[in-house]
């Protein structure tokens, strides 16, 4: 097969997600409202079941020659032998696999199996830091970053199929080797995976009354910590030599910081400008240019249909929201929403807002 014509083939189907947990059975719903045929596998079967009463496929078994397309969701240090098995249980189909880390399974799979071409790996950039079926997302790829990682052996017609299934998924391909992809996830998802941990993991020894001001600056430094440490000890263990480097040049500028404290205001601020210069560098969320959010906090009445009337009157104002998250006051019968709009736009929605009778404040930036 030519690779023009391999690059613009459909998924070959039926499919068969190993692993149905948060990534495994969002694929599969994804797949599934794409119109494709899925079948779904789990070492635990509730959680393949759990899967398929989401909508992310069948839980009964595929024709093993008739499937097209492998995609493996399970944990790294599992990839390797559930590959393996894949490429000898479904002898025409292509196999990729999802993980967070690409060198070491790759090399675990060649020390396995003697023939890899059809197996292509590949990695969605995007997730959440809730484990299992139950987190299933149709839309969790929508516009993200999904890296397919080809090896020198790999076979054209498997890189189509698993480009094939970025492509369904409606998430955004980039082509990148497995050594480069390690190194840039050790930088933008490892590295700021394991600083969240340490930030929150002093959490745990502050008193009550110091933990009851935290705002929403602690919250969003400390989300990712939450994830499920199992899975995070195979991520981090598994790219352990790039992150090891990363993690002694943090510590260099750690030191580097704390000099910096007693160098007086230039100095400091100085690194604070640098680390505001490296958020503009992030690009937007769904692959486009750097956007600067702003966030109000809206005061929600514990009354019927508090939320639906505020998202009308938002929708009504016809302003761009980027992000929403809802906290409750512990001790007032209300709500809190904070939005994230685009920074200029703010003012705007706050004097709408507040003309149809919400309280609302600006909050931080
Ligand atoms: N969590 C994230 O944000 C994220 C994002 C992108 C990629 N990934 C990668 O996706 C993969 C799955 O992560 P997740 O967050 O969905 O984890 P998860 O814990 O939600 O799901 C993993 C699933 O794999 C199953 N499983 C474990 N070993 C198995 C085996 N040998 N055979 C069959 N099933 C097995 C588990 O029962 C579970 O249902 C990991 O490799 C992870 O690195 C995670
Ligand atoms: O959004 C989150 O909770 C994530 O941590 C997702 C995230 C990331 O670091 O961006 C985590 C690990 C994956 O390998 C890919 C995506």
């Amino acid at each position: 097969m030519s690779r023009a014509l391999a690059r613009s083939a459909p998924v070959p189907e039926p499919v068969v997600v190993v692993g149905t947990g948060m990534v495994g059975s969002s694929v599969g719903c994804a797949l599934t409202e794409a119109g494709f045929q899925v079948h779904l596998e789990d070492a635990v079967p509730t959680h393949a079941q759990v899967a398929a009463s989401l909508g992310a496929g069948t839980a009964a078994p595929a024709d093993p020659a008739a499937v097209g397309l492998v995609v493996v969701a399970v944990p790294p240090r599992a990839i390797s032998a559930v590959v393996a098995d894949a490429l000898s249980r479904f002898p025409a189909a292509a196999v990729t696999d999802v993980g967070s880390v690409k060198s070491r399974p790759l090399a675990e799979l060649q020390q396995r199996v003697d023939d890899v071409s059809r197996y292509v790996g590949s990695h969605p950039m995007a997730g959440s830091h809730v484990a299992g079926p139950t987190a299933a997302d149709p839309f969790l790829f929508l516009d993200r970053t999904w890296v397919v990682c080809e090896h020198p052996t790999a076979d054209p017609a498997a890189v189509a199929a698993v480009e094939a299934l970025v492509r369904a998924c409606r998430a955004r391909l980039v082509r990148m080797d497995p050594v480069e992809h390690d190194a840039a996830v050790a930088h933008v998802s490892h590295l700021p995976h394991l600083v969240s941990s340490l930030v929150a993991g002093v959490l745990r020894d502050l008193p009550a009354d110091h933990l009851a001001l935290a705002g929403q600056g602690v919250r969003d430094v400390t989300r990712v910590a939450a994830g499920d440490p199992r899975l995070w000890e195979q991520i981090v263990g598994m790219n352990a030599e790039v992150i090891s480097v990363e993690l002694g040049a943090l510590q260099t500028r750690l030191d580097a910081l704390r000099e910096a404290l007693g160098d007086g205001p230039a100095a400091l601020t100085d690194w604070l400008e640098q680390g505001r210069a490296g958020t503009r560098r992030i690009p937007g969320k769904h692959g486009g240019a750097h956007t600067e959010w702003a966030r109000m906090v809206v005061e929600i009445p514990d009354a019927p249909n508090a939320l639906g009337r505020l998202f009308t009157d938002i929708g009504d104002a016809g302003l761009n929201v980027e992000d929403i998250t809802i906290e409750h006051d512990p001790t007032r019968r209300v709500g809190y929403l904070s939005l994230d709009v685009e920074a200029d736009t703010r003012d705007t929605l706050a004097a709408l807002l507040t003309d149809a009778g919400w309280s609302v404040e600006a909050a931080g930036r």
